[in-house]
């Protein structure tokens, strides 16, 4: 399994940076101190995927926003796990709600994304979560758990997935689940992942957290029992900030 760590954080940048902040943002991940326990990755832009692996600390890992569904080749516009591992990539994040909502991609299609990623030894950031009308309808889980077994029904395994829980109407918007509404959506998903894949499974997967986290509302959150990590976006693109979320979860 590519980290092996109790817990995990990634910093998904997306479509944010230049040559130069990267640069700071780099330097600043380099000189900050980083718990030992924890998985770390970071999700730059495909363009500068490179960059930042040639100077990026060997303790933090590069993973990919997106990859394509199989092999390279008439495919254009598209990057293939074979071209993200040949550039250092170890992890990708995939399903997440930007790619959904936004993107239109389905869940069948993400699943085949997941697939192909894990046959090929990457790992894979599995994203799920409720827009805020599905939330107010009280259908949170059901989405959850439509999204999970698309998942389910397209890995191989599930030792190299992360699974990164996101409610959408938190994405970006300062408005942060409470410990009590990501602990509450955390913990049924790791009781689907049992009784839906196995015991094993649900207690060695980690769930993480997404949706404007920040290194005020971190600590209460990683206080939760099924709150094993984040996935963090504009948090993530402060050095200092990201460190902070980082040492936050042990
Ligand atoms: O999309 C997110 C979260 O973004 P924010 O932290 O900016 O809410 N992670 O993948």
């Amino acid at each position: 399994m590519a980290g092996s760590g109790k817990f995990f954080v990634g910093g998904n940048w997306k479509c944010n940076g230049t040559k130069d902040s990267i640069s700071k943002l780099v330097s600043d991940l380099n000189s900050s101190t980083l718990e030992a326990d924890v998985d770390v990755v970071v999700s730059p832009p495909f363009v500068y995927i490179d960059q930042v692996k040639n100077s990026l600390t060997d303790k933090i890992d590069i993973a990919a926003q997106n990859s394509w569904i199989g092999k390279g080749g008439a495919f254009t516009g598209e990057i293939s796990i074979e071209q993200l591992k040949d550039i250092g990539c170890k992890w990708v994040i995939l399903g997440h709600s930007e790619r959904r909502h936004v993107i239109g991609e389905d869940d069948q299609f993400i699943g085949k994304k997941a697939a192909y990623a894990l046959s090929q030894d990457v790992g894979v950031i599995a994203c799920i979560g409720e827009l805020l009308q599905e939330r107010e309808e009280g259908k949170t889980f059901d989405v959850c758990f439509r999204q999970l077994k698309a998942f389910a029904d397209a890995v191989p395994s599930w030792d190299n997935v992360v699974i990164a829980y996101e409610p959408v109407w938190a994405i970006g918007t300062g408005k942060v689940a409470s410990p009590q509404q990501a602990q509450e959506v955390h913990k049924v998903v790791r009781d689907w992942l049992n009784t839906n894949v196995s015991a094993d499974v649900a207690s060695k997967t980690r769930i993480i957290y997404g949706g404007s986290v920040n290194g005020g509302n971190c600590a209460e959150l990683a206080k939760e029992e099924d709150i094993d990590g984040f996935l963090v976006g504009g948090a993530s693109l402060k050095g200092p900030e990201f460190a902070t979320i980082i040492n936050s979860v042990t």
